[in-house]
């Protein structure tokens, strides 16, 4: 709970479930906000204008040279802090790009997060979006930035730190629940956001999440694919054309409870990805997660980048039980899927409700 003056807003993980990475390539994606992990950011009014390192996230007091290198090597040079400086550099920039005043006031800035780190949950966009929550909130002004526009600014937020990222997880977190998302070029390009609708979670089947220790950079991932679609690479174009599509028929299939179809659509998304970005991009150990999956006959893919596994299991419980067992061997950690409902307050809703193109 805040104190007095404080704000806080968490804001959950989240699942790249069917047509991820097309929307890092003007395609369509479903996602959902997954309450299993949350960043919360909190900001507290104060003379002068802080950001605080978080004392694990943002290590910088070490036991030895040894330490210090074993822990860039695991979890390499960066923590929260610069997502939270840029959540303020473009947050600011917004306004006054927009006339929209700000009154004269300075915070701390500190958060709180158990995503775990680089798999591909979405743990820098929530840290970030939680941080734009409070922005809003402290200066007042939720309501003069609109909530289609909002993906954009945490999105702009990492790409001045050169994360080669895209929409759907920001999307995801701002809206919560399931989202249906379609980032068609000449609307994103007219609009500065694509055609966000929300879905009914009760569509969704049970589903399950693996994950490992094993931290991956998802703007290292998509560098090399990022350049060869920007050249024309045909091959790279017409795969992320069908995957953009998987997310099209994915939201028919939810629509009529065809699960089965859905299962294959998992499947279909990322043998997409695997042919496009190599073994060597998505690394062994990722690969394992999938395929561990498959070999119970479940369905799976990845949840983002790399680093998790949503899985699900058309058989039901007895197939999850093999899940768990395989994935124990292997020590992979297994969890059920929850879905976090939308938070959108009334403000929120109404700049939605009366400005949507
Ligand atoms: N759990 C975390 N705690 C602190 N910083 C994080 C965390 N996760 C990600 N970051 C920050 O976000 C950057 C980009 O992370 P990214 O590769 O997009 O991972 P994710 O899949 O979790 O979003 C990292 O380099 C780091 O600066
Ligand atoms: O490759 C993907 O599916 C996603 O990769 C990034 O998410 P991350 O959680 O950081 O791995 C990216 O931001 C998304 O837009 C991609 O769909
Ligand atoms: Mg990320």
């Amino acid at each position: 709970m805040a104190e007095r003056g404080s704000i806080e807003h968490e804001v959950h993980a989240r699942i790249g479930l069917l047509g991820n990475p097309s929307d890092v390539y003007s395609g369509r994606t479903i996602s959902l906000s997954l309450s299993n992990f949350s960043a919360t950011v909190r900001l507290e009014p104060s003379d002068r204008l802080v950001i605080e390192p978080h004392p694990t996230h943002d290590l910088m007091h070490f036991d030895s040279i040894d330490h210090l290198v074993d822990r860039l090597d695991s979890e390499g040079y960066y923590g929260g802090v610069r997502l939270l400086m840029s959540a303020c550099n473009v947050f600011l920039k917004h306004c006054r790009e927009n006339g929209i005043q700000l009154r004269m006031a300075n915070f701390k800035l500190s958060y709180e997060t158990n995503i775990p780190r680089q798999t591909g949950l979405s743990g820098s966009s929530a840290i970030v979006c939680a941080a734009l929550n409070c922005l809003l909130d402290f200066y007042d002004v939720r309501h003069l930035i609109r909530v289609e526009v909002r993906p954009s600014l945490v999105l702009a937020a990492e790409n001045a730190l050169g994360i080669v990222a895209g929409l759907q997880d920001r999307v995801a977190q701002v809206y919560g629940g399931l989202v249906f998302m379609d980032f068609n070029k000449e609307h994103t390009e007219k609009f500065g956001h694509g055609i966000y609708t929300p879905m009914d979670i009760n569509l969704l089947p049970p589903l399950h999440l693996i994950f490992a220790e094993n931290p991956s950079d998802s703007g290292k991932v998509h560098s090399t694919v990022r350049q060869r679609w920007l050249a024309g690479d045909k091959f790279i174009i017409s795969s992320m054309e069908e995957v953009a599509n998987l997310a099209l028929e994915g939201r028919k299939a939810l629509l009529e409870k065809d699960y089965s179809k859905f299962a294959d659509l998992m499947n279909r998304n990322f043998d997409l990805r695997r042919s496009m970005f190599g073994e060597d991009a998505l690394g062994e150990l990722n690969i394992k997660m999938v395929e561990v999956a498959r070999k119970v006959g479940a369905a799976s893919k990845f949840t983002g980048s790399g680093g998790a596994v949503v899985a699900f299991c058309p058989e039901g419980p007895s197939q999850v039980k093999l899940l768990e067992n395989e994935c124990a061997k292997l020590g992979f950690v297994v969890q059920p899927v929850q879905v976090a409902p939308s938070r959108l307050n009334d403000i929120d809703l109404k700049t939605l409700a009366t400005t949507t193109p």
